[in-house]
């Protein structure tokens, strides 16, 4: 998998060189590159911004910068452009995915769907946000996806990109040393993960679910998909809403 990053902050993107993703790119297991939007202005003061037609709060960003680095990064990805009338096939199109609280809301399904794409493009907006032509004029090029990362409003869309990269890559075989540890986490089968527990087995007074220590894998097994039911219960009833008949054995039902 390829990612490209385009931002003005290009620096707030470096904590993606630090633990799994750094490793994931240095083993060659994902290329990942980050472009600074200013990098594509034509004035001395390397403008990105103007103020908004219509009047209102705030800055927008221009469009010329945006689909000038967008065409750089795809003209330089094989197979993007595509010769076929309309451009290139959809399975080839690289994924532009543009951060916005009016998005898209990211789940762990969205980033199960992206994680086997071959070519990401994530643009990081500023101020009030990105001229929407750019959108529109990157839809001959890119699959469009305004992305947001929940209900609430950040400053740009850096903070947001850290996260998606984060779900999408550790998603990809190899980056995560143990996959059995994407089966059982949270929002994998639809409910909320079950609580964990270390040595010591006494700590401040506290103990630990005598069942993990019985050495009885049926029974921890069981007491830990109660666990995830009370929890989800407890914290995500709109995730229980959501569940399927198909999601629920009948032990889980008698629960
Ligand atoms: N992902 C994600 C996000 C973001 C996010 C992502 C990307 C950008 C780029 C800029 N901002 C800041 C911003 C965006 C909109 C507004 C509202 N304005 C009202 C008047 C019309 C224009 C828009 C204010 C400030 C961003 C925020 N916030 N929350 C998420 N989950």
């Amino acid at each position: 998998m390829r990612l490209d990053v385009v931002s003005i902050f290009p620096e707030y993107l470096a904590a993606l060189d630090l633990s799994l993703i750094g490793k994931a790119r240095r083993d060659g297991l994902l290329e990942m590159s980050v472009t600074d939007l200013r990098d594509f202005t034509a004035d001395r003061h390397r403008t990105v911004d103007d103020t908004p037609y219509g009047g209102g709060a705030g800055m927008v960003m221009k469009p010329e910068p945006w689909a000038q680095a967008l065409e750089q990064i795809r003209d330089s990805t094989p197979g993007s452009r595509g010769d076929q009338p309309g451009g290139p096939a959809r399975s080839q199109r690289p994924v532009l995915i543009v951060p916005s609280p009016a998005g898209e809301v990211f789940t762990q399904e969205t980033a199960r769907e992206l994680a086997e794409r071959d070519h990401l493009v994530f643009a990081c907006g500023r101020y009030e946000g990105i001229d929407e032509r750019v959108l529109e004029w990157a839809r001959e090029s890119f699959e469009v996806r305004p992305m947001s990362l929940g209900d609430y409003v950040l400053n740009g869309g850096e903070v947001a990109v850290l996260a998606m990269v984060e779900a999408i890559g550790r998603l990809i075989p190899g980056v995560i040393g143990n996959p059995q540890s994407l089966v059982e986490e949270s929002h994998s089968d639809g409910l909320l993960e079950y609580p964990v527990y270390t040595k010591p087995a006494s700590w401040r007074e506290r103990g630990i679910p005598e069942v993990l220590l019985s050495g009885h894998h049926g029974k921890i097994a069981r007491w830990r998909r109660d666990e995830q039911l009370r929890r989800t219960s407890s914290r995500r009833p709109d995730l229980i809403e959501r569940l399927q008949p198909a999601d629920l054995d009948a032990r889980d039902r008698a629960a």
